[in-house]
């Protein structure tokens, strides 16, 4: 049976102050597929997952979301069954805001509890999300006193509250130690390897971050695609070299990958 198409990019072209920090990207999304989107500093992963969400538009070029056609598409409608977790939308949750609202408040797409009224069914559906990534003894704890961490694990809950049919994470394991690390790419194993789960996206700056079950990866390097596809034909030396500007070697053991310099250098790690 022919897969779902979740998102397409179709020769996308993103333009701001005269530079193209998109060129021509053609990529292609699969009902079931698990993705991470890799590059360095300044590639254009954001800018992938922003249209990807609905939350920007291509300067040229197609993106098809869930059946739908960016500019033909009421975005309101089309946010709801896309889940996002980024710094941009974490910096914006009041400090002050339970955990359990900044999940329950999802639903609704706003942040920020404010006259509201909530099902029980929507309660039980957020401590049970907040349950599963382990912050069921912190529900009534405010999101300020969180660690980085609980905090990044609040909102991937929180993005799932409205059971989305695209899960975005960009780049959830910023900023945490390695014990947080281990235990977000576990809770994030356990969610790809669900076939009722959503189809990832998700945004990292490190192979080591690629949790088990994740299956397809994208590469950028300044704005182009340098390659797309399954993990394994994808995560090469050759095209590591390309993306990071360094000659790198990588390993697989077992589910996990990792990766590091060879020392031999191409010299054009900042002059590309
Ligand atoms: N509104 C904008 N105006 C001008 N340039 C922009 C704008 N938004 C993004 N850029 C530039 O586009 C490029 C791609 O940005 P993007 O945030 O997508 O990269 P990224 O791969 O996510 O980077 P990082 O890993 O550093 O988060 C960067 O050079 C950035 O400065």
């Amino acid at each position: 049976m022919a897969q779902t198409l979740v998102l397409g990019l179709d020769d996308v072209t993103v333009r701001r102050d005269g530079k193209e920090i998109l060129s021509h990207v053609t990529w292609e999304v699969l009902d079931g597929e698990r993705w991470v989107v890799l590059g360095r500093n300044g590639a254009g992963k954001t800018t992938v997952v922003q249209l990807a969400a609905g939350r920007m538009h291509p300067t040229s070029g197609t993106v098809e979301i869930l059946e739908e056609t960016l500019g033909r598409v009421d975005v309101f409608e089309l946010r709801p069954r896309i889940g996002l977790s980024s710094s941009a939308l974490a910096e914006r949750i009041p400090g002050d805001e339970r955990v359990l609202d900044v999940v329950l408040t999802a639903s609704y797409g706003m942040t920020g509890r404010w006259r509201e009224t909530y099902d029980d069914v929507d309660e039980d559906r957020a401590r049970s999300l907040l349950a599963v990534f382990g912050m069921a003894d912190k529900t009534g704890r405010t999101y300020g006193t969180l660690s980085e961490g609980e905090r990044k694990r609040t909102m991937i809950a929180r993005a799932l509250m409205s059971d989305p049919e695209l899960l975005l994470l960009d780049e959830p394991a910023a900023g945490l130690d390695l014990g947080a690390r281990e235990e977000l790419v576990g809770a994030l194993a356990e969610l790809a390897a669900h076939p009722a789960s959503p189809v990832l996206v998700l945004v990292t700056h490190h192979v080591e971050e690629i949790p088990p079950h994740f299956t397809h990866a994208l590469l950028l390097r300044d704005g182009h695609a340098l390659a797309a596809g399954p993990l394994e034909d994808v995560l090469t030396p050759e095209n590591l070299e390309a993306t990071y500007g360094m000659p790198l070697e990588i390993t697989r053991h077992e589910d996990r990958w990792s990766a590091r310099a060879t020392g031999r250098s191409s010299g054009n790690r900042h002059g590309a």
